[in-house]
């Protein structure tokens, strides 16, 4: 009798096995479908705590309760990072477990946001489009918009809507997409002027963007702290939202992709550059991102910075003690080449008579 676990017999099994194979390719997915997302999720203090930790974000209304007090909330509530990338995490195995590129995201809002530690969170999802890519055959892309419930209420706690390439069961004919104008040479067109906010206060954000008026100057400037990827960043930490990618902790399936390796989840990138941002600010509250963008793949080893445009501030918000500030965020790493862009809206702090000048 055969013994299958007998190496040669075994590795001939393998062979002729067929594999179970996981997720969706972009044929299965139909303009106007919902899928409602089985996994779910604890919103747990633990996994919360872990996501802010490796990623830096360190804002203490998110880790001491009288910090969370002074914000208005009535105990550290879950980061609206961790909130959004335990969402999305939820829908991979539905959404884009077969593979693909997370391309980009908009209209991120926290309408019933933030939620304290224990929530369980509801995932469904609407396709809103389907399209050929036109440079590559062997894809589709795919948009789809998704929110996230607090199971109890039904709030909506999260919603935005993301585009993914997806691997098509069959590749088609395309026209091969836009060529590139390789030959390109010229010169940006930057401003002659970059300017640094003097501290992290809504009024020096202000300030900022006055200084910059009429002139051929931009609010513009990097800030230094950088975390380097590595195996909690990479394959733990989207673990923690259910986000079963491949990309993020199969390093056999990675071998032969572009990367070469594993690479880390777009939202661990995103929450590390932001992270480096708000080291530098007096964020008050997160109201929302648009137009993010990821532009290239981040592998382990490669160290994450953050570099910030300031585009706009207005002195409304949802408390007298804070002004609204917009925010161009770029992710980069140690090549200088952007990994993330997106825009970022947040409730920046007012200078109180009581705070110090950072
Ligand atoms: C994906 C890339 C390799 C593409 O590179 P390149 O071909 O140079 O870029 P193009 O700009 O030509 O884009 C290709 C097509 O995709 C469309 N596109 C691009 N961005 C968007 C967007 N934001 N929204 C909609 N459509 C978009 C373009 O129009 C092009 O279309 P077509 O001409 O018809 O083909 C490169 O960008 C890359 O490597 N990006 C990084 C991807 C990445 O690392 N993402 C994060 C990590 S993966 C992840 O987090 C997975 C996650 O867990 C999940 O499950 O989603």
């Amino acid at each position: 009798m055969t013994e299958w676990t007998d190496p040669d017999a075994f590795a001939r099994a393998l062979e002729r096995a067929d594999t179970k194979s996981k997720g969706n390719c972009f044929e299965d997915f139909t303009e106007g479908d919902r899928l409602e997302h089985d996994p779910g999720l604890r919103l747990a203090r633990w996994a919360n705590d872990a996501w802010m930790g490796q990623t830096l974000n360190h804002d203490p209304a998110y880790w001491r309760r009288d910090a969370a007090d002074d914000r208005g909330f009535d105990e550290p509530p879950i980061h609206p990072d961790y909130l959004l990338a335990a969402t999305l995490g939820a829908t991979v195995e539905d959404l884009s477990e077969r593979g693909g590129y997370f391309l980009g995201r908009t209209d991120v809002r926290f309408p019933d946001g933030p939620v304290p530690p224990g929530t369980e969170l509801r995932v469904e999802s609407d396709v809103v489009t389907t399209a050929a890519s036109s440079s590559r055959p062997e894809y589709g892309i795919v948009t789809w918009r998704t929110r996230g419930r607090d199971a109890r209420t039904d709030d909506v706690v999260c919603s935005y809507e993301r585009t993914n390439m997806i691997p098509r069961r069959e590749p088609i004919a395309t026209d091969g997409g836009a060529t590139a104008d390789d030959d390109a040479t010229d010169e940006p067109d930057l401003p002659s002027t970059f300017l640094t906010p003097d501290g992290g206060f809504f009024e020096d954000f202000v300030d900022a963007l006055e200084r910059a008026d009429d002139r051929d100057a931009a609010v513009a400037y990097r800030h230094e702290r950088g975390r380097t990827q590595d195996s909690v960043t990479v394959a733990a930490l989207p673990l923690a939202t259910l986000n079963t990618a491949k990309q993020h902790h199969n390093a056999e399936a990675m071998a032969d992709a572009p990367s070469g390796d594993v690479v880390a989840y777009g939202d661990v990138t995103r929450s590390t550059a932001l992270a480096h941002a708000r080291s530098d600010e007096r964020t008050w509250r997160e109201v929302g991102f648009d137009d993010e963008s990821f532009h290239d793949f981040v592998t382990p080893g490669d160290t994450v910075y953050a570099f910030t445009r300031v585009l706009e501030a207005d002195d409304d918000a949802s408390d007298d003690r804070a002004g609204t500030v917009r925010f161009e965020h770029v992710a980069f790493t140690q090549r200088e080449k952007p990994v993330y862009s997106g825009i970022r809206t947040a409730e920046i702090r007012k200078r109180q008579p009581t705070d110090d000048n950072r």
